[in-house]
C-alpha cells in the first residue's frame, strides 16, 4: 500500500518491483506475436511452405530466433538489474531467478505461438497480447493464491513477485536455491509453468490442425479420436483405384456416372491415354484419379486425370470456384487430396514431397515478399530453401533475376520496387533451381499492357525443358501463351486441348457484327441475314448494333467481304466486322453448359 511522508506519496520498492519487473521480462511477448501474426498476414508462410519449408522446421527456427532475443534480453535486464543494485539480483541467489527466467522464457514464445493461432490480423493480436500482459500483471498483485497459477503469467508474476519481496523485506530472507523444497510457493509455481508449457505446446498442436487457416485443411475437433478410421479409409480407397487401371473399371465403378457426362471427348480420351499408361515417359505432371473433398463435405475437384508434357504452358482456365486452386494447392503440397495421386518430375506427390518441393516453383497470385529484404536476398533465400548447394546459390540466383531482366535491380529493396518488377520478382524465385514444373497464379493481373507483354515474353522464354502451369482469368493471356488449354467447371475436367482444337469443338465458326443508324437496323438486318447461311444465329441486337454466329461454307468468307463492302452504303450499314471465334466465346459457351449441369456433390 502507498504510504503517506513528508507530504509526499512513497510506494514501497517491493510494489515497484512487482509491477516493474513483470512487464520489463515481458515486452518481448507482443514482438514474437506481431512477428509470427505478419508473416500469417503477409502470406510468407504460405510462400514458405509452397517453397518446400517444413512447418516444424518453420517453428523451431522461430523458436530459437526467439529464445536467441530473450536471453539478450534478460541478460541485459540482470545486468542493469545488478549496476543499479536492485535488491533481488544483489541479494537472491543468482540461481533462483536464472531457473525462473529460463522457464518464462519457454512459457512466453509458447504463448506467442497459441496467441498466434487465435488471430488473423496482427493490429488486434498486438493490442490483445498487451491488454493480456497488463491484466496479467495487474491481477497478480492483488491475486496470489494456487489456483491462480492456472494462467502461466500469473504463476511466473507471482513466483517473481515473491522473490522480490524477499530480498527487500527485513522479515524475510532473500531467496535461496535451497528453499526451493515441496511445498514452497515460488516451487510450486515452477512446477505449474512447466507443466502447462507442455499442455500449450500439445493445444498449439492440436488448434493448428483444428482451427481453419489459409492454407492446409483444419480437421474436424474430434480428429485426435476418429483419424485413424479415415486414414484407414483413404487408404483403403487409394488401393482399390490402383487396382482399378482400365478405363472400363474406371468409368463403371469409381467415377461418377454424372462427371464422365459432364467431361468431353477429350478428356475421356486424355484419361485413358494417361491411365492405360501411354503417356509421355518425359512428361514432368501426370495425375490419376485427382480427387478433393473438404471436411466440410466440398466436393471441389472431382476425378482429374492428365499428363501434361514437357516445353509447353498449360492453361488451367475456369470460373471462380471451379477447382483450380484446390487442384494447384495439392499439387503444391499444400493440400493432400482426398484421393488419387501426382507424379511430379518422376516424383510421388504422396511418398516423396520433399523431392517434389524441389522440382516445382510457384508464383503465387499476390507477390509474397519482405518489404526490407533486396531482390537479390530473397533469390538467395529461396534458393536455399530449395536446397542448392551454398557454393551455387548466387549463381542461381542471378541467372534466376537475369531470365526475368531484373539483374539490376538486384541491391534494391523490395518496398521501393513497381507491381510490375515485384512480379517479375516472384517469378524469378519461382524459377529457381530450374524446376520441372513452375506453377503461375494469375502473373499478370493489374499489371499494364507494355508490363504484360514482358511478362508474357519471360514466361514463353521459361517454358523451355519444364512445364509452366498457368491460371488465369485473361483469355488473351491464355490464347497468347498457352500450348494447351484445359477448362474446369464444377471441379470437373470439362475440355482439354490446344487452342485450334478448342475452337474448332466449341467454336461456331464466325461472327459477324454490323453497326448501323438506328433507323436502319430493319433494313441493314434483312440484307446480312439473306447473305449468312440459314442457320446462322443471331448472338445480339441493340438499337444500333447486331451480330451473328455461323458456320463457314467453302467461298463464304471471300463473298461475304466482296458483298458487303460493295453494298454496305445502300444497305444503311456503317460499318462491320468479321472475327473468328474467340477463346472467350469458346469459354463462355463451356461455362455456360457446365452452369446449366447440376452441381454433384
Ligand atoms: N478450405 C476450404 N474449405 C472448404 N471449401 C473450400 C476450401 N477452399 C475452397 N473451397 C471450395 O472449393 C471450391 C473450389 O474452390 P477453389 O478455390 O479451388 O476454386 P478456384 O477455381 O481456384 O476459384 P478462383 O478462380 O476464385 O480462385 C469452391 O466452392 C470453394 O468454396
Amino acid at each position: 500500500m502507498p504510504t503517506l511522508s513528508n507530504n509526499t506519496i512513497s510506494i514501497p520498492l517491493d510494489k515497484i518491483g512487482n509491477v516493474f519487473y513483470p512487464f520489463g521480462i515481458s515486452f518481448l511477448l507482443p514482438i514474437f506475436v506481431i512477428t509470427l501474426m505478419k508473416e500469417k498476414e503477409e502470406r510468407i508462410l504460405i510462400m514458405m511452405r509452397m517453397n518446400g519449408l517444413k512447418i516444424s522446421t518453420y517453428y523451431l527456427v522461430h523458436y530459437i530466433h526467439f529464445y536467441i532475443l530473450y536471453t539478450i534480453a534478460s541478460l541485459f535486464f540482470i545486468i542493469t538489474g545488478l549496476l543499479f543494485h536492485m535488491e533481488i539480483f544483489t541479494k537472491t541467489e543468482p540461481l533462483v531467478y536464472i531457473i525462473l527466467f529460463f522457464i518464462w522464457g519457454h512459457v512466453q514464445i509458447a504463448l506467442a505461438f497459441l496467441f498466434n493461432c487465435f488471430f488473423n490480423k496482427s493490429r488486434t493480436a498486438l493490442i490483445v497480447t498487451f491488454f493480456i500482459i497488463i491484466c496479467s500483471v495487474l491481477v497478480s498483485l492483488f491475486v496470489d493464491s494456487v489456483t491462480s497459477f492456472y494462467w502461466p503469467p500469473l504463476a511466473f508474476y507471482n513466483a517473481l513477485s515473491l522473490v522480490n519481496t524477499a530480498s527487500i523485506q527485513p522479515t524475510s530472507h532473500p531467496y535461496k536455491l535451497s528453499d526451493l523444497v515441496l511445498g514452497n510457493k515460488v516451487l510450486t509455481a515452477i512446477i505449474y509453468m512447466i507443466v502447462e508449457y507442455f499442455i500449450i505446446l500439445l493445444l498449439i498442436a492440436y488448434l493448428t490442425k483444428v482451427l481453419p487457416s489459409e492454407y492446409g485443411v483444419h480437421k474436424p475437433w474430434h480428429y485426435i479420436f476418429t483419424d485413424w478410421y479415415t486414414k484407414k479409409k483413404t487408404k483403403k480407397m487409394m488401393l482399390e483405384q490402383q487396382k482399378d487401371t482400365t478405363l472400363f473399371k474406371v468409368e463403371e465403378g469409381l467415377i461418377d456416372k454424372e462427371i464422365i457426362n459432364f467431361e468431353d471427348g477429350d478428356v475421356r480420351e486424355e484419361r485413358k491415354r494417361v491411365l492405360e499408361n501411354r503417356y509421355d515417359k518425359d512428361s514432368p505432371l501426370v495425375m490419376k484419379h485427382m480427387r478433393k473433398i473438404y471436411p466440410t463435405g466440398k466436393l471441389a475437384v472431382k476425378n482429374v486425370t492428365l499428363s501434361i508434357d514437357k516445353n509447353l504452358i498449360f492453361g488451367l482456365l475456369g470460373p471462380n470456384g471451379a477447382g483450380k486452386s484446390t487442384l494447384i494447392s495439392i499439387l503444391t503440397g499444400l493440400y493432400n487430396p482426398s484421393s488419387g495421386n501426382a507424379i511430379i518430375n518422376n516424383y510421388n506427390i504422396d511418398t516423396q514431397m520433399d523431392k517434389v518441393y524441389r522440382s516445382i516453383g510457384v508464383c503465387p497470385q499476390q507477390d509474397i515478399l519482405w518489404s526490407d529484404l533486396t531482390v537479390l536476398e530473397h533469390c538467395l533465400f529461396y534458393a536455399r530453401i530449395k536446397g542448392i548447394p551454398a557454393k551455387k546459390e548466387f549463381e542461381v540466383a542471378i541467372k534466376a533475376l537475369k531470365q526475368v531482366r531484373l539483374e539490376s535491380f538486384k541491391g534494391r529493396l523490395t518496398k521501393g520496387l513497381s507491381g510490375g518488377e515485384k512480379r517479375r520478382l516472384s517469378i524469378a524465385i519461382s524459377l529457381i533451381g530450374d524446376p520441372a514444373v513452375v506453377f503461375l497464379d494469375e502473373p499478370t493481373t493489374g499489371l499494364d499492357p507494355e508490363v504484360r507483354r514482358l511478362i508474357w515474353n519471360i514466361v514463353s522464354e521459361a517454358k523451355k525443358d519444364r512445364t509452366i502451369v498457368l491460371t488465369t482469368h485473361s483469355m488473351e493471356e491464355a490464347e497468347v501463351l498457352c500450348n494447351k488449354i484445359g477448362i474446369m467447371a464444377q471441379g470437373t475436367l470439362r475440355c482439354i486441348g490446344s487452342l485450334l482444337r478448342l475452337k474448332e469443338v466449341y467454336g461456331k465458326g464466325f461472327k459477324l457484327n454490323f453497326i448501323c443508324k438506328p433507323n436502319n437496323v430493319e433494313k441493314a438486318t434483312k440484307y446480312i441475314e439473306s447473305l449468312l447461311p440459314l442457320n446462322a444465329k443471331k448472338l445480339d441486337s441493340f438499337t444500333t448494333s447486331v451480330s451473328y454466329e455461323f458456320e463457314s461454307q467453302p467461298g463464304l468468307i471471300a463473298r461475304l467481304f466482296k458483298e458487303i463492302e460493295q453494298h454496305k452504303k445502300v444497305n444503311g450499314i456503317d460499318d462491320w466486322s468479321l472475327n473468328q471465334t474467340s477463346l472467350e466465346e469458346v469459354f463462355l459457351r463451356i461455362i455456360g453448359e457446365a452452369d446449366a449441369e447440376p452441381e454433384t456433390e
